[in-house]
């Protein structure tokens, strides 16, 4: 009998078909419904790349008119959710806070069980609506602060950064956020939405597919990178009256003794992209931007050192979550609220993947060659 052939980690397997994304290493490139994902970040709001990712199609005015008044008037944790959040010591991480609350906004509502395409993209509006206020809230309860109540005049972004910190953002920093939350929404199939999709291959419900991505972008191979990131900076130490150089010649030392210690640098690498991740130059940009408003030049000096070390060393590129992590902790968010950050975009691509899988299921159930002990009896 030929041994079957094994793809460990599923490494170059093609699992199914999506319209959603699309991925090109060899162009470098990243089309969300056909759209450069630059040429979004720099013309769109976050709201209705959300549209296009469950459409198919920008949102006409009219619709957009409608879908924005439908985000807003939705932006309010239950009382049992805000319940459930304090349940939970502050001790526990803010991924587990995300994801109970999105077992509990699932459990909260009316059509839990009716997967019909209506009911489904329902439920990803209102996630999509009321999940920055789990960050919010839990933000301000670990700093001990009273929760913001959201603000309809706002965008998205603007609200979602007036519920965390209770001041209106710089118009700059609104436009760094969006153009993250953009850039984080959608990734063909990587593991989170892969887990999203295998959820919805037995038929459970949306939120249980939610649920069970947030658990699987909580690792640092996956989304807990960028909060990974954001401790390598931590560990080297931010000073904040050190020059770039200074920063760059320390990070590069750092570098070199992790590397030559063979540990692995979170923010670095990618299974796909082999030769830099397409989504980095529009988020560097962002971070440049950042760096400039908050007048912080030995954060670009640390980013700087830590890249060029990794290049020199082993020619291994940053992901996403490198100068995902910086842009984030300038504008004053804790480290561990950088995944969350994560989910609240990609519950747009999570959840478009979830109605694509319903449209022309089948249940995801590979092989495995089996290599334990071979028969035997208890007696
Ligand atoms: C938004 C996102 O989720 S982007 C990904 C975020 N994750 C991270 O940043 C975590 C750090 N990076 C990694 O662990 C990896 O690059 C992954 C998991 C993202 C991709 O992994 P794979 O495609 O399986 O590549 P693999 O881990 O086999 O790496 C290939 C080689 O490059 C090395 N390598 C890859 N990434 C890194 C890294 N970040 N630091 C050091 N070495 C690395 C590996 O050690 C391996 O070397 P070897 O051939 O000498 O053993
Ligand atoms: O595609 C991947 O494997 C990881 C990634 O970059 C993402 O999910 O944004």
């Amino acid at each position: 009998m030929t041994e079957p052939q094994i793809y460990k980690g599923l490494a170059g397997v093609t699992a199914d078909t999506t319209a959603i994304s699309k991925v090109n290493p060899e162009s470098n490139s990243l089309l969300y419904r056909g759209y450069p994902v630059q040429e979004l970040a720099a013309a769109v709001n976050f709201e209705d790349v959300a549209w296009l990712l469950w459409h198919g199609e920008l949102p006409t005015e009219a619709e957009a008119r409608e879908f924005h008044s439908a985000e807003r008037s939705a932006r309010t944790l239950a009382d049992n959710v805000r319940a459930a959040i304090d349940l939970l010591p502050l001790s526990c991480h803010p991924m587990d806070v995300s994801r109970t609350a999105v077992s509990v906004i699932g459990a909260n509502h009316p059509k839990a069980e009716d997967s019909s395409p209506e009911a489904e993209l329902e439920k990803a509006v209102e996630l999509f609506a009321a999940f920055p206020a789990v960050v919010a809230y839990d933000q301000r309860r670990r700093r001990g602060l009273e929760p913001v109540e959201p603000r309809d005049d706002l965008d998205y972004s603007a609200n979602f950064l007036w519920m965390t910190f209770g001041e209106e953002a710089a118009p700059e920093v609104v436009e760094a956020f969006n153009i993250s939350m953009i850039l984080y929404a959608e990734h063909s199939f990587n593991a989170s939405t892969f887990t999203a999709r295998v959820i919805t291959s037995t038929l459970a419900d949306l939120h249980s597919a939610v649920t069970g991505a947030i658990g699987a972008l909580k690792g640092p191979l996956h989304g807990g990178a960028n909060e990974a990131v954001m401790h390598t900076f931590e560990e080297i130490g931010i000073r904040e009256e050190e020059s770039a150089e200074e920063a760059t010649a320390r990070a590069k030392a750092w570098m070199d003794e992790a590397l030559a210690q063979k540990k692995k640098i979170m923010g670095f690498g990618h299974r796909v992209y082999k030769n830099g991740d397409s989504r980095v130059p529009t988020m560097k940009a962002a971070l440049d931007g950042m760096i400039e408003h908050y007048g912080r030049p030995e954060i670009l000096g640390l980013y700087e050192g830590l890249e060029t070390a990794m290049q020199e060393a082993k020619g291994i590129k940053p992901n996403l979550d490198y100068p995902g992590g910086p842009v984030y902790h300038l504008m004053g968010f804790d480290t561990e609220m950088f995944t969350p950050l994560f989910i609240a975009a990609r519950i747009t691509g999570w959840t478009a993947h979830v109605m694509e899988q319903r449209a022309a299921n089948s249940l995801i159930r590979p092989l495995a060659a089996y290599n334990g002990p071979e028969e035997r009896h208890l007696s």
